[in-house]
C-alpha cells in the first residue's frame, strides 16, 4: 500500500509523533541540569520505543518492508509485532538504558558536556562510537531542555545539521542494524562539507524537492555551515555553558572540528568536514557577531533582514505554513524558544495548560477530548472507529444462547437504557472467548449495529506494536473519544496479549498501558453514567489477567459451528454463487466438516468456487463469458475439503471448555 503523503508530511508525521512522546512528564521539570541526565536515561527506555515506533512507521509507510524479510532469520516474521520486537532486540545493545544511566551518572561535568558538544570524540571508554544511543541522547537533550526552558545545549543544528531522510542502507556487517531508521536527527548527509556542496544540495534537494532545501532555513549561498557557525557563536555568546568560554568564534569552532578527521557521531552528523566553508566566509578575519553577519547574508538573499520566515515574505520557511515542527507562527522553533508540543491540551512540564490547550477551549472543543492528542483522535476516527457494513443477527449462523443472552444483556438496555437501571442495569464489560475463526468479532459488529452504537475495533497487539511508547496515551484517547460518541461498544480483539497477567519482566511501557486500560476499563464498567461496552475477544482466556477478568462480568464462550450453523454459513456463502447443491449435498457437506470453525468453512466454500474455473482451460479464460462458466457441484466441495483442514484442533476445544466451566457464564 503506498502511502499518499509526501515525503515531508512522513517526516513531519514522525517528527511530531516523536517530539509529542518526549514531552515531560511535570516531575521531570524539577530536576537540575546535572540531574537532568538521569532523567533523560530513563527516557531513553522511551527513546527505545520511540525508535521502535519509528521501526513501525517506516515499515507502515513500505519504507523496510522488504528489508525485514531479509532480516528474519529465522524465517517466520508472521506480522509487524515480531518483525519489531526483533528488530529491538537488534537494537537493544545500542538502546541500553541501564548501561547507559551508570555509564554517565558516574562521568564527571566536562566529559559529560564534551559528550555533547563531540559526541564522536568522546574518549570515555564506555561510550559505544557510532552508538546510534549516542545521538538519542543528544536529541533528548535538545528537544527536553527546549521544553524545560532550561539552560540549552548547543544549537540543534550543529549536531544534526542536514533534515532526516529516509535512507536506505544496504545490509552490511555493520553493528548498527541497516535496516534501523535513519536517525531523526541524523540524516547520514553531510550537507555542509564545502567541496561537495552542490552535490549534497542536489542530494537533499532531491529528497525534500528543491523548495524544501530553502524551507530548511539552509541553501547554497547561504550554506548550512556559515548558518550553524552563526548560530552556535550566539549560542556560545548566550550561554556560559558549563562553565566553558562564554564566547568561541564560529571560525574557531568550526575548524576544531572542520579538520579533524573524527568518527563515529560527528563525522555521520555532518560536522566533521563542515568548517571549511565556514572558514572561507570568515576568511577575511572581519569579525562580526552573528546576528550581524545573519542579517547581512538575509539582505542579499531575501531583501530583508529577517530572512526567510520574514512575516511578509512569501517564501515560506520550513513549517511556515500550516506545519511546523512545533514552531509557533510559522517560524521553526529555535533551541531557545518554548516548546510548543503538538498534543493540544495536556498540562506542560509546569503544572499549566498550554498554549494549544487554551486555543482547543476557545474554538470550543469538547471537554473531554480537549487533553487528548488531536493526532491520535484523528487516528481513532479513521483507524479505529469502524464503520463498515453493519452486520444483523441473521449474518451469524448458530450462538444462540450467545445471540439470546447478548441481546438481553446488551442491545435491549442501549436501546431503552430507562428500563435498565439499578439492579437490572446491564454488564459494561463481556468477554467472548473460543477457537479462532468462530465468529466473535461478528459479534461484536453486530452488537454495534443492532444498538446503534459507533463500534471502536482494536485488536490488542497493534496498540502493543503500532503505538509502542504510546500506548497508554492511546488507550487513554480511545475511550475519551468513546465518550464522545456515546453510545459506543469497544471491541478489543485479542484482549488477552493487552491484559495478559502481569509479570515482574515485563516492559515498563507495557505495563503502563495495562495499568492504563485497566482504569479506563474501571471507569467505562462501573461508571452509571457512560453508555459504553466493552467486548473482549480471545482464543486464550486462561492467560488474562484476573483484574480483567473480574471486569469483564458476562464471559460468553463462542464454540465451533454445530451442524445448523455449518448448514447455514454453506447456504448463505452459496446463495451469491451459481450452483447445483441439493439440501441432502449440503447436508452431506455439513457432515464432512464437522470441527470446521465458521472462518474454515468460509475456506472450504471459496475453494470449492474456485474449481469451476481452474476445470476452464487456460486459453479460454481470457474470453469466456461469466454465464459459460459451470455450477459450483459436491464434487468441487469435496476436492476443497482434501485442501481445507480444520484449524482447531480437539486438545484446543477441551481447554475452552474447562475454562467456560471453571469462568464462563454458562447456558
Ligand atoms: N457463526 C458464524 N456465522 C457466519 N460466519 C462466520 C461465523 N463464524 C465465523 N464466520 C466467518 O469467519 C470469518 C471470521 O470470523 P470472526 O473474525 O468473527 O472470527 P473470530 O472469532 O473473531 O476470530 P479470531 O478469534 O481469529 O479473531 C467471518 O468473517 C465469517 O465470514
Amino acid at each position: 500500500m503506498e502511502s499518499d503523503l509526501s515525503e515531508e508530511d512522513k517526516f513531519l508525521n514522525i517528527y511530531q509523533r516523536l517530539e509529542f512522546s518526549q514531552k515531560l512528564d511535570p516531575h521531570q521539570a524539577v530536576c537540575d541540569s546535572r540531574n537532568q541526565f538521569f532523567v533523560f536515561s530513563k527516557e531513553l527506555e522511551k527513546w527505545t520505543c520511540n525508535k521502535t515506533q519509528l521501526v513501525w512507521m517506516d515499515i507502515h509507510l513500505n519504507k523496510i518492508n522488504s528489508e525485514v524479510d531479509k532480516y528474519d532469520t529465522e524465517g517466520s516474521i508472521n506480522n509487524d509485532c515480531d518483525a519489531i520486537s526483533r528488530l529491538v532486540k537488534q537494537n537493544g545493545k545500542h538502546t541500553d538504558a541501564p548501561k547507559w544511566k551508570s555509564c554517565l551518572s558516574e562521568m564527571d561535568d566536562s566529559t559529560f558536556f564534551d559528550l555533547i558538544r563531540s559526541p564522536g570524540e568522546c574518549k570515555n571508554p564506555n561510550v559505544v562510537e557510532d552508538s546510534p544511543t549516542v545521538q538519542s541522547l543528544i536529541s533528548l537533550l535538545v528537544t527536553n531542555s527546549e521544553n524545560t526552558n532550561r539552560q540549552p545545549p548547543p544549537p540543534s543544528s550543529i549536531l544534526h545539521p542536514a533534515a532526516p531522510t529516509y535512507k536506505k542502507v544496504e545490509k552490511s556487517n555493520n553493528t548498527i542494524h541497516p535496516k534501523q531508521p535513519v536517525n531523526l536527527f541524523n540524516s547520514g548527509r553531510s550537507i555542509a562539507t564545502n567541496s561537495d556542496s552542490s552535490s549534497n544540495e542536489t542530494d537533499f534537494a532531491k529528497a525534500y524537492g528543491k523548495d524544501s532545501f530553502n524551507r530548511t532555513g539552509m541553501n547554497k549561498e547561504n550554506n548550512a555551515w556559515t548558518h550553524m557557525g552563526d548560530e552556535t557563536e550566539e549560542w556560545y555568546r548566550a550561554n556560559n555553558y558549563g562553565g566553558r568560554k562564554s564566547h568561541v568564534a564560529a571560525s574557531n569552532l568550526t575548524s576544531k572540528y572542520g579538520n579533524k578527521p573524527s568518527s563515529g557521531i560527528s563525522r555521520s552528523t555532518g560536522v566533521s568536514n563542515a568548517g571549511s566553508s565556514s572558514a572561507s566566509s570568515h576568511s577575511n578575519n572581519v569579525f562580526r557577531t552573528a546576528q550581524e553577519e545573519l542579517r547581512i547574508q538575509n539582505v542579499n538573499k531575501y531583501g530583508n533582514a529577517n530572512g526567510p520566515y520574514n512575516s511578509e515574505s512569501t517564501n515560506g520557511g520550513y513549517g511556515s505554513q500550516k506545519k511546523s515542527l512545533g514552531g509557533i507562527g510559522g517560524k521553526p522553533r529555535s533551541v531557545t524558544s518554548k516548546f510548543k508540543p503538538p498534543v493540544p491540551c495536556e498540562e506542560n512540564s509546569w503544572g499549566s495548560p498550554n498554549e494549544s490547550c487554551k486555543s482547543n477551549n476557545d474554538q470550543g472543543r469538547s471537554d473531554l477530548l480537549k487533553c487528548i492528542d488531536e493526532k491520535m483522535i484523528e487516528m481513532i476516527e479513521n483507524e479505529i472507529m469502524d464503520q463498515s457494513t453493519p452486520i444483523t443477527w441473521d449474518d451469524i449462523a448458530g450462538l444462540e444462547f450467545a445471540k439470546k443472552t447478548i441481546q438481553e444483556i446488551v442491545v435491549l438496555p442501549f436501546l431503552r437504557p430507562d428500563l435498565f437501571t439499578g439492579l437490572r442495569s446491564p454488564p459494561k464489560g463481556i468477554l467472548l472467548f473460543g477457537p479462532p475463526g468462530t465468529g466473535k468479532t461478528l459479534i461484536g459488529k453486530c452488537i454495534a449495529s443492532e444498538s446503534e452504537s459507533t463500534f471502536f475495533s482494536i485488536s490488542a497487539s497493534s496498540l502493543t506494536s503500532k503505538w509502542i511508547g504510546d500506548g497508554e496515551k492511546m488507550v487513554r484517547a480511545l475511550f475519551a473519544v468513546a465518550r464522545t460518541r456515546q453510545p459506543s461498544v469497544i471491541f478489543i480483539d485479542e484482549i488477552d496479549s493487552l491484559l495478559s497477567q502481569r509479570s515482574d519482566t515485563e516492559h515498563e511501557s507495557s505495563r503502563r498501558m495495562k495499568t492504563e486500560f485497566l482504569v479506563q476499563l474501571d471507569g467505562a464498567t462501573t461508571g452509571d453514567d457512560d453508555r459504553i461496552l466493552i467486548i473482549g475477544a480471545t482464543n486464550r482466556p486462561q492467560e488474562l489477567d484476573e483484574a480483567a477478568r473480574r471486569r469483564l462480568i458476562k464471559r460468553l464462550y463462542i464454540p465451533l459451528p454445530d451442524k445448523p450453523a455449518r448448514v447455514q454459513i454453506i447456504t448463505r456463502l452459496m446463495a451469491s454463487e451459481r450452483n447445483d447443491l441439493t439440501h441432502e449435498q449440503v447436508d452431506e457437506i455439513s457432515d464432512l466438516t464437522d470441527g470446521y470453525s465458521g472462518a474454515d468453512m468460509k475456506c472450504v466454500c471459496k475453494e470449492a468456487s474456485l474449481e469451476p474455473i481452474r476445470s476452464i482451460d487456460i486459453s479460454k479464460i481470457k474470453h469466456i463469458s461469466a454465464l459459460d462458466v459451470r455450477p459450483i457441484t459436491i464434487d468441487d466441495f469435496r476436492a476443497a475439503l482434501s485442501r481445507v483442514k480444520s484449524s482447531v484442533s480437539a486438545k484446543d476445544l477441551d481447554q475452552y471448555l474447562e475454562w467456560d466451566k471453571l469462568f464462563g457464564s454458562g447456558k
